[in-house]
Protein backbone atom coordinates (compact mmCIF):
# COMPACT_ATOMS: atom_id res chain seq x y z
CA UNK A 1 0.00 0.00 0.00
CA UNK A 2 1.95 3.23 -0.99
CA UNK A 3 1.50 5.79 1.96
CA UNK A 4 0.56 9.41 1.43
CA UNK A 5 2.65 12.12 1.11
CA UNK A 6 1.94 13.41 4.55
CA UNK A 7 -0.83 12.42 7.07
CA UNK A 8 -1.96 14.97 10.01
CA UNK A 9 -4.35 14.00 12.44
CA UNK A 10 -5.90 15.70 15.21
CA UNK A 11 -2.66 17.89 15.35
CA UNK A 12 -2.93 20.43 17.85
CA UNK A 13 -0.24 23.48 18.88
CA UNK A 14 -0.45 25.07 22.09
CA UNK A 15 2.24 27.96 23.11
CA UNK A 16 1.88 28.65 26.73
CA UNK A 17 3.59 31.14 28.36
CA UNK A 18 3.15 31.93 32.27
CA UNK A 19 0.40 33.97 31.88
CA UNK A 20 -1.52 32.44 29.04
CA UNK A 21 -1.98 29.56 26.56
CA UNK A 22 -2.73 30.21 22.39
CA UNK A 23 -4.20 27.23 20.67
CA UNK A 24 -2.84 27.92 17.36
CA UNK A 25 -4.10 24.43 16.08
CA UNK A 26 -6.88 22.79 17.45
CA UNK A 27 -7.54 18.99 15.97
CA UNK A 28 -5.99 19.38 11.79
CA UNK A 29 -6.70 16.36 10.06
CA UNK A 30 -5.13 16.48 6.61
CA UNK A 31 -3.91 14.53 3.73
CA UNK A 32 -1.58 15.02 0.99
CA UNK A 33 -1.00 12.67 -1.58
CA UNK A 34 1.63 12.56 -4.03
CA UNK A 35 1.23 15.12 -7.24
CA UNK A 36 -1.30 17.28 -4.95
CA UNK A 37 -1.53 20.85 -4.82
CA UNK A 38 -2.69 22.27 -1.51
CA UNK A 39 -3.33 25.96 -0.45
CA UNK A 40 -4.45 26.93 2.49
CA UNK A 41 -6.13 30.36 3.29
CA UNK A 42 -7.77 32.39 6.22
CA UNK A 43 -7.29 35.51 8.18
CA UNK A 44 -4.50 36.58 10.16
CA UNK A 45 -3.96 34.89 12.97
CA UNK A 46 -5.61 32.18 11.72
CA UNK A 47 -2.68 28.96 12.29
CA UNK A 48 -0.94 29.44 9.02
CA UNK A 49 2.29 29.75 9.80
CA UNK A 50 1.96 27.31 12.61
CA UNK A 51 0.26 24.61 10.23
CA UNK A 52 3.46 25.14 7.86
CA UNK A 53 6.26 24.84 10.26
CA UNK A 54 4.64 21.60 11.74
CA UNK A 55 4.50 20.06 8.35
CA UNK A 56 8.17 21.05 7.79
CA UNK A 57 8.83 19.87 11.11
CA UNK A 58 11.03 23.54 12.08
CA UNK A 59 8.42 22.84 15.23
CA UNK A 60 6.91 19.84 17.23
CA UNK A 61 2.92 19.67 18.04
CA UNK A 62 1.16 19.62 20.98
CA UNK A 63 -0.76 16.67 20.02
CA UNK A 64 -2.32 14.30 17.73
CA UNK A 65 -0.15 12.26 15.07
CA UNK A 66 1.92 13.34 11.81
CA UNK A 67 2.91 11.04 9.39
CA UNK A 68 5.46 11.09 6.25
CA UNK A 69 5.27 8.90 3.84
CA UNK A 70 3.91 6.50 6.44
CA UNK A 71 6.56 7.32 9.11
CA UNK A 72 5.62 8.66 12.34
CA UNK A 73 7.48 12.34 12.94
CA UNK A 74 5.75 14.20 15.62
CA UNK A 75 7.96 13.08 18.23
CA UNK A 76 10.99 12.79 16.53
CA UNK A 77 14.26 14.92 18.39
CA UNK A 78 15.03 17.98 16.76
CA UNK A 79 18.39 16.36 14.90
CA UNK A 80 16.55 13.68 13.49
CA UNK A 81 13.82 15.81 12.30
CA UNK A 82 16.50 18.18 10.84
CA UNK A 83 17.55 15.11 8.92
CA UNK A 84 14.29 14.29 7.71
CA UNK A 85 13.64 18.00 6.76
CA UNK A 86 16.38 18.56 4.58
CA UNK A 87 15.49 14.86 2.90
CA UNK A 88 11.96 15.14 2.83
CA UNK A 89 10.67 18.83 2.45
CA UNK A 90 11.31 21.77 0.51
CA UNK A 91 10.82 25.18 1.46
CA UNK A 92 9.74 28.45 -0.45
CA UNK A 93 9.37 31.74 1.46
CA UNK A 94 8.36 34.99 0.82
CA UNK A 95 11.93 36.33 1.49
CA UNK A 96 13.94 34.71 -0.54
CA UNK A 97 16.21 33.47 2.35
CA UNK A 98 19.29 33.08 0.39
CA UNK A 99 22.82 33.84 1.66
CA UNK A 100 24.13 36.71 -0.03
CA UNK A 101 28.11 35.44 1.11
CA UNK A 102 27.72 32.21 -0.93
CA UNK A 103 27.25 31.93 -5.02
CA UNK A 104 23.85 31.14 -6.50
CA UNK A 105 25.46 27.63 -6.86
CA UNK A 106 26.26 27.24 -3.63
CA UNK A 107 22.98 28.49 -2.55
CA UNK A 108 21.23 25.98 -4.55
CA UNK A 109 23.70 23.35 -3.55
CA UNK A 110 23.47 23.82 0.27
CA UNK A 111 20.87 20.81 1.21
CA UNK A 112 22.83 18.58 -0.46
CA UNK A 113 25.71 18.88 1.44
CA UNK A 114 23.85 18.28 4.80
CA UNK A 115 22.82 15.33 3.65
CA UNK A 116 23.39 12.58 5.85
CA UNK A 117 25.08 9.77 3.19
CA UNK A 118 27.30 12.59 1.34
CA UNK A 119 26.42 13.10 -2.06
CA UNK A 120 29.63 12.95 -4.93
CA UNK A 121 30.38 15.62 -6.29
CA UNK A 122 29.59 15.48 -9.46
CA UNK A 123 26.18 14.71 -8.75
CA UNK A 124 26.11 17.55 -6.88
CA UNK A 125 26.70 19.74 -10.18
CA UNK A 126 24.59 17.80 -11.83
CA UNK A 127 21.53 18.32 -9.65
CA UNK A 128 22.67 21.99 -9.08
CA UNK A 129 22.75 22.49 -13.33
CA UNK A 130 19.53 20.62 -13.85
CA UNK A 131 17.70 22.35 -11.31
CA UNK A 132 19.10 26.08 -13.06
CA UNK A 133 17.58 25.11 -16.03
CA UNK A 134 14.29 24.66 -14.36
CA UNK A 135 13.83 27.90 -13.33
CA UNK A 136 15.92 29.12 -16.51
CA UNK A 137 19.07 30.98 -14.53
CA UNK A 138 21.63 28.77 -15.57
CA UNK A 139 23.60 32.10 -16.52
CA UNK A 140 23.66 32.98 -13.09
CA UNK A 141 25.34 30.24 -11.21
CA UNK A 142 28.52 32.42 -10.19
CA UNK A 143 26.08 35.05 -8.94
CA UNK A 144 25.60 36.27 -5.28
CA UNK A 145 21.99 36.48 -4.54
CA UNK A 146 22.62 40.33 -4.15
CA UNK A 147 23.41 40.83 -7.73
CA UNK A 148 19.49 39.45 -8.88
CA UNK A 149 16.39 41.02 -9.31
CA UNK A 150 13.39 39.91 -6.10
CA UNK A 151 11.71 37.53 -9.27
CA UNK A 152 15.26 36.02 -10.04
CA UNK A 153 15.81 35.18 -6.68
CA UNK A 154 12.73 33.32 -5.74
CA UNK A 155 13.77 31.37 -8.82
CA UNK A 156 16.95 30.37 -6.97
CA UNK A 157 15.14 30.09 -4.24
CA UNK A 158 12.86 27.22 -5.95
CA UNK A 159 15.66 25.91 -7.31
CA UNK A 160 16.99 25.24 -4.16
CA UNK A 161 13.78 23.88 -2.58
CA UNK A 162 13.85 20.95 -5.73
CA UNK A 163 17.44 19.82 -5.67
CA UNK A 164 17.07 17.51 -2.86
CA UNK A 165 13.83 16.38 -5.25
CA UNK A 166 11.79 16.61 -1.87
CA UNK A 167 8.21 14.79 -1.46
CA UNK A 168 6.97 17.92 -0.47
CA UNK A 169 7.50 21.54 -1.52
CA UNK A 170 6.32 24.15 1.37
CA UNK A 171 5.58 27.60 -0.02
CA UNK A 172 4.68 30.79 2.35
CA UNK A 173 3.59 33.73 0.20
CA UNK A 174 5.61 32.99 -2.49
CA UNK A 175 4.64 36.01 -4.26
CA UNK A 176 4.35 38.58 -1.54
CA UNK A 177 7.75 40.23 -2.40
CA UNK A 178 7.03 40.36 -5.67
CA UNK A 179 5.54 42.66 -8.31
CA UNK A 180 2.35 41.23 -10.03
CA UNK A 181 4.68 40.38 -12.91
CA UNK A 182 7.20 38.85 -11.45
CA UNK A 183 4.29 37.11 -9.14
CA UNK A 184 2.68 35.35 -11.71
CA UNK A 185 5.64 34.08 -13.31
CA UNK A 186 6.98 32.65 -9.95
CA UNK A 187 3.04 30.98 -9.63
CA UNK A 188 3.04 29.69 -13.49
CA UNK A 189 6.39 28.09 -12.43
CA UNK A 190 5.34 26.59 -9.32
CA UNK A 191 1.78 25.29 -11.48
CA UNK A 192 4.13 23.75 -14.20
CA UNK A 193 6.38 21.95 -11.42
CA UNK A 194 2.62 20.85 -10.19
CA UNK A 195 1.77 19.37 -13.07
CA UNK A 196 5.17 17.75 -13.54
CA UNK A 197 5.29 15.93 -10.28
CA UNK A 198 6.27 17.93 -7.43
CA UNK A 199 3.36 18.16 -4.75
CA UNK A 200 2.72 21.92 -3.73
CA UNK A 201 1.06 22.99 0.13
CA UNK A 202 1.23 26.65 -0.28
CA UNK A 203 0.15 29.52 2.17
CA UNK A 204 -1.79 32.63 0.47
CA UNK A 205 -3.76 35.61 0.94
CA UNK A 206 -4.03 36.49 -2.64
CA UNK A 207 -7.46 34.33 -3.77
CA UNK A 208 -6.39 34.10 -7.43
CA UNK A 209 -3.21 32.15 -6.45
CA UNK A 210 -5.42 30.26 -3.73
CA UNK A 211 -7.52 29.48 -6.91
CA UNK A 212 -4.44 27.71 -8.61
CA UNK A 213 -4.81 24.79 -6.44
CA UNK A 214 -5.99 21.42 -6.82
CA UNK A 215 -7.47 21.85 -3.28
CA UNK A 216 -8.06 24.69 -1.20
CA UNK A 217 -8.38 24.73 2.53
CA UNK A 218 -9.63 27.03 4.70
CA UNK A 219 -8.14 27.86 8.56
CA UNK A 220 -10.39 29.63 11.00
CA UNK A 221 -9.04 29.85 14.28
CA UNK A 222 -6.99 26.92 14.29
CA UNK A 223 -9.33 24.47 12.28
CA UNK A 224 -10.06 23.49 8.69
CA UNK A 225 -13.18 24.66 7.43
CA UNK A 226 -13.69 22.44 4.77
CA UNK A 227 -11.15 19.60 4.68
CA UNK A 228 -13.29 16.96 3.52
CA UNK A 229 -10.86 15.85 0.91
CA UNK A 230 -12.75 16.35 -2.08
CA UNK A 231 -10.94 18.37 -4.73
CA UNK A 232 -12.52 22.08 -5.36
CA UNK A 233 -11.91 21.67 -9.45
CA UNK A 234 -15.07 18.63 -8.52
CA UNK A 235 -16.80 21.37 -6.08
CA UNK A 236 -16.29 23.69 -8.91
CA UNK A 237 -17.90 21.81 -11.67
CA UNK A 238 -20.51 20.65 -8.93
CA UNK A 239 -21.42 23.91 -8.78
CA UNK A 240 -21.42 24.82 -12.10
CA UNK A 241 -23.99 21.42 -13.12
CA UNK A 242 -26.62 23.25 -10.28
CA UNK A 243 -26.06 26.85 -11.44
CA UNK A 244 -26.83 25.74 -15.08
CA UNK A 245 -30.10 23.50 -14.54
N1 LIG B 1 5.81 31.48 19.30
C1 LIG B 1 4.57 31.82 19.66
N2 LIG B 1 4.27 32.04 20.96
C2 LIG B 1 3.01 32.38 21.34
N3 LIG B 1 1.97 32.48 20.48
C3 LIG B 1 2.21 32.26 19.18
C4 LIG B 1 3.52 31.92 18.70
N4 LIG B 1 3.45 31.76 17.34
C5 LIG B 1 2.15 32.00 17.01
N5 LIG B 1 1.42 32.28 18.09
C6 LIG B 1 -0.03 32.56 18.13
O1 LIG B 1 -0.69 31.49 17.46
C7 LIG B 1 -1.75 31.97 16.66
C8 LIG B 1 -1.53 31.56 15.20
O2 LIG B 1 -0.40 32.27 14.69
P1 LIG B 1 0.14 32.08 13.20
O3 LIG B 1 1.40 32.86 13.08
O4 LIG B 1 0.18 30.64 12.88
O5 LIG B 1 -1.02 32.79 12.32
P2 LIG B 1 -1.09 33.11 10.77
O6 LIG B 1 -2.40 32.59 10.29
O7 LIG B 1 0.14 32.60 10.10
O8 LIG B 1 -1.10 34.71 10.76
P3 LIG B 1 -0.56 35.78 9.66
O9 LIG B 1 -1.43 35.62 8.44
O10 LIG B 1 -0.77 37.09 10.34
O11 LIG B 1 0.90 35.48 9.42
C9 LIG B 1 -1.80 33.47 16.85
O12 LIG B 1 -2.76 33.76 17.84
C10 LIG B 1 -0.40 33.81 17.35
O13 LIG B 1 -0.42 34.95 18.19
Amino acid sequence: MQHPTILMQGITKIFATDEMETHALRGIDLQISSGDFVSICGPSGCGKSTLLSLLGLLDMPSGGSYQIEGKEVSGLSLSEAAFIRNEKIGFIFQSFNLIDELTVFDNIALPLRYRRQSVAKSEIEDRVMACLKTVDMTHRAGHRPNQLSGGQQQRIAIARALVGSPALLLVDEPTGNLDSRNGDAVMDMLCELNNNGTTLCMVTHDPRYADMASRKLHLLDGRILDSDGTPMQQHTTALRQVAAQ
